[in-house]
């Protein structure tokens, strides 16, 4: 039977939450990741443990069929990809940073000065789009000290907290562009592989809906139901059921993750009593 390859990175950052998505789509994995390649056995699925800057060129080369890696490494080493999925985690962006004391304008400062970066590709399309001309240094890590050792006069890295660029003395100075983990597709992939690549999308889709969302139960006086249903859009519209004491109801809906606070604020102030808050396992849409 035709097996789904998917790489994943094999250590690093994206390795263990790609894994979690697996899981939480009911795809168990049979073994570790000390072998090259994992089966399942529940789904049709071949695990490729990979190093994430080599996974655009396995994609093109057709040895997997699809992938989750880095956005940034894509738009670095795969542009002609396709992204088909947004996964949510791994969030980050690609930027520029100069030493603090660097009398920073705009990008005009960088002109026939040296950057050290991980990204060419990235960083030399950058400049060019905006006329600058510049010295590239290859790093392949640690490249937030080159300014300090002398290497470079600015560089163009990841950035996240922004903790590493401030230890080392660096200021963000351009965003080139905000990066998170993706499901991109090999463009050689077979039809049955993308038929069982749908499968696994719609599994995806529903586990991150579901992580996105928050399942809310309320308590509330009839005479208010209206207020508070205006607050609770829901999937169609909340549910309504009367409770045991006349004149009150329970009100159920979802709400996203991101806006519940503010929400259930507004919802108590609105006269909602008893509110349960319940994650969403999955959530199909
Ligand atoms: N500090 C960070 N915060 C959030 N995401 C990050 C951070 N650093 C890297 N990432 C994201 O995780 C991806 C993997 O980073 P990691 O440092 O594990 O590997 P790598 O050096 O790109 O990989 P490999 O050795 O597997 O080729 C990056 O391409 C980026 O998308
Ligand atoms: O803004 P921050 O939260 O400090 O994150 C940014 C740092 O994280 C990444 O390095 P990583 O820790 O993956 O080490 P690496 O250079 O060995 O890949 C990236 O290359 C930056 O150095
Ligand atoms: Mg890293």
């Amino acid at each position: 039977m035709e097996q789904l390859k998917i790489a994943v990175q094999k250590a690093g950052r994206l390795h263990d939450e790609s894994m979690a998505l697996l899981k939480d789509c009911g795809i168990y994995i049979d073994n570790g990741r000390e072998q090259l390649k994992a089966a399942s056995s529940n789904f049709p699925i071949e695990i490729y443990y990979l190093r994430n800057g080599d996974i655009p060129q396995y994609l093109k080369d057709g040895v997997v069929d699809c992938a989750i890696l880095g956005e940034n490494i894509l738009i670095e080493k795969g542009q002609e990809l396709s992204v088909v999925d947004w996964l949510g985690f791994s969030k980050c962006r690609v930027s520029l940073a100069v030493p603090k004391t660097f009398k920073y304008n705009s990008i005009n400062d960088l002109n026939g000065k040296r950057i050290a970066t991980s990204y060419p590709e990235t960083t030399q399309n950058f400049l060019t789009q905006n006329n600058i001309q510049a010295e590239l240094h290859l790093i392949n890590g640690s490249v937030e000290i080159a300014p300090n050792i002398g290497l470079a006069d600015a560089i163009c890295d990841i950035v996240s907290s922004g903790n590493t660029l401030f230890k080392n003395n660096l200021k963000e100075v351009e965003v080139i562009f905000k990066s998170q983990a993706v499901l991109a597709v090999s463009p050689s992939i077979s039809k049955k592989g993308g038929e069982i690549l749908n499968k696994l999308r719609f599994r995806i889709r529903s586990v991150l809906h579901g992580r996105n969302s928050r399942y809310v139960l309320l308590n509330a006086p009839n005479h208010k139901l209206a207020e508070i249903i205006n607050l609770l859009p829901g999937m169609k519209s909340p549910t309504l059921l009367p409770l045991a004491e006349a004149g009150w109801s329970s009100v159920h809906s979802v709400v996203n993750s991101d806006a519940f606070w503010e929400v259930i604020e507004e919802l108590r102030e609105a006269g909602a009593e008893g509110i349960l808050v319940c994650p969403i396992e999955k959530m199909i849409i």
